[in-house]
This record gives C-alpha cells, structure tokens and sequence, in this order.
C-alpha cells in the first residue's frame, strides 16, 4: 500500500517558514504584496482567488484585489496591469486564469512585468525555466518538485512520465524534472499507447484534466505518482487524474486529491511573492 505524500502537511510547513521570513521582512519595513486579479465570475476562480487572499493574509503578505466585471476589455486589464507593474508596494502580480474569451490571454500574460510574475507565465521566465534558471517558477509545477522533494524521492536517472502538455503544468513541470537530470516523457493527447509509457514510469506526473484517466492498473509496481489534475465531479466530489484506490496498491507513494498538489500551488505563490520581495530590497 502507497505512502500518502500530504500536500496540506507539506504546505502548513512551508507557510510557517514563510510567515516567519515575512514577520523578519516587516522588521526591516518591507512587506511583501501581492495584487490578485480576477475578472469575472468563474465559480472555480472565485473560490481560488478567496483562498489566494486569505493565504496572504495568513502569512503575512499584503494582497490587493482586483475583481473586474466579466465584460472588462483587453485595454482596461491591460491598464491595470501597467499601473501594478509601476507600484512599489507590489511585488507579485496574479491574474487569475481562465480570462473570458474577449480577451487575449497571452497578451495579458505578457504585459505583466517578468520581475512581478508570481505566476511564471511570462514567458521570458519560460524561457530562463528552459534554460535552468527561472526567476519566478510556475506555482503547481513548483509545488510538485518541493513535493517529490519532502517525499525524498531522487530524479536522477529516474524515469519520469508526464502526462499533460499545458502550459501551466505539463511542460514547465517536464523541464524541471529533466534539470534534476531524469529521463522525461512528456504525453498527451495524441500519444500512442499510453498504458505502456506509463508503466515504465518510475514517477508519473499526471495533468491531464480527466477525472482517473490513468488506470491503477497502469503504475509500475512501486513507482511514484503525483496527481495534479483536480477534477469536480457531481455536485461536491474531487477526483484526481488517477485512479486512487488501484493506484495505491501498486504505487511506493502517490499524492491524494484533494490535499495533495492543489494546496502547494497557493504556497508556492506565497513563496514566489516573498522571493520577489527579496530580490527587489
Ligand atoms: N493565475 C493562475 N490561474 C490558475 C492557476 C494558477 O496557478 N495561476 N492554477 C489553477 C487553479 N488554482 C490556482 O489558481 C488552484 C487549483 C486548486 C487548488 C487547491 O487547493 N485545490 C484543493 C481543492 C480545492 C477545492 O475544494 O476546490 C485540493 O486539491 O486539495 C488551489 C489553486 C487554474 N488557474
């Protein structure tokens, strides 16, 4: 039977360090800000943006919100943007995603400044992620690799399967794991055979968006098995990527949904956001 890797264990230990790095700040009369934008009234975003602020809130970190109406312009989000990007008090800048279809989120995503991209989604902190030295990293890939960290589990030569192209979680995540020297295969949706990638996994990243599109069958007798995907099904009910209950009985390790990833991704923009604060003292 699995070992449960606790995201909310993990993440309650992270903030508290953050926290104290932040209560050490103040004593020198910094305090980390973080603007927080959502525009419209996406019922998913909205719960992530509360939790977002309350986080900040709870460490120490002063949040500005910003919640625009769901017919807000490119022109007017841009606006904001230019004028978080001149204010001193912010040190991270957060846009909530998905944005509503008006409105080009690439353009929006590269207006933020890449010196107050909490998110790392600019993509000149791609890039620096690419090459091995990010400046801000992607919240849920970052959570993920402080994850396998906590978990003690080595990268090197190991074989990491990532199941997911996304730009938030797939690819940036895939990067990472190669810059801890593992051999990584990244599939999606046109993969062939993804049953046989999987089991040759020794660590599978699963972010694909599929409530337990990954059997239990699939795991490789004591692999690792992280589980991005955060998937609502019915009315109250969260499911991961993969199947929980078959996978736990093959996998060393494997993260729960919830409390597993989804809590790291808000403390890593937490962390991101003190870094920042750091970087421009
Ligand atoms: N600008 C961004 N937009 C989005 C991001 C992001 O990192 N930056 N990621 C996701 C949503 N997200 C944060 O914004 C997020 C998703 C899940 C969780 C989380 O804690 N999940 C809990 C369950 C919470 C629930 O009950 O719904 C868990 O898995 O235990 C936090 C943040 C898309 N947009």
């Amino acid at each position: 039977m699995a070992k449960i890797i606790d995201g909310k264990a993990i993440a309650a230990k992270i903030r508290a360090e953050i926290s104290a790095e932040a209560a050490r700040l103040k004593e020198q009369g910094i305090v980390p800000g973080l603007a927080v934008v959502l525009v419209g009234e996406d019922p998913a975003s909205k719960v992530y943006v509360s939790m977002k602020e309350k986080a900040c809130a709870d460490v120490g970190i002063f949040s500005d919100e910003y919640k625009l109406p769901a017919e807000t312009g490119e022109a007017e989000l841009l606006a904001l943007i230019e004028k978080l990007n001149a204010d001193p008090k912010i040190h991270g800048i957060l846009v909530q995603l998905p944005l509503p279809k008006q409105i080009n989120t690439e353009r929006i995503l590269e207006a933020i400044s890449p010196e107050k991209d909490a998110d790392g989604f600019h993509p000149y902190n791609v890039g620096r992620l690419v090459i091995g030295k990010p400046l801000f990293q992607p919240c849920t890939p970052y959570g993920v690799m402080v994850m396998l960290k906590e978990a003690g589990v080595e990268l090197s030569g190991k074989e990491v399967v990532v199941v997911g192209r996304s730009n938030i979680v797939g690819k940036p995540v895939a990067f990472m794991c190669l810059q801890q020297n593992a051999t990584v295969t990244l599939c999606h949706s046109k993969t062939r055979d993804l049953a046989g990638k999987v089991a040759q996994a020794d660590v599978v990243i699963a972010a694909v968006g599929v409530p337990e599109m990954i059997k239990g069958a699939w795991i490789k007798e004591g692999a690792v098995v992280i589980d991005v995907g955060v998937n609502r099904v019915g009315e109250k009910k969260l499911v991961g990527d993969v199947e929980f209950a078959a996978a736990s009985e093959r996998a060393s390790a494997i993260t729960p949904v919830p409390g597993g990833v989804g809590p790291m991704t808000i403390t890593m923009l937490l962390q991101n956001t003190l870094e920042s604060a750091k970087r421009g003292m």
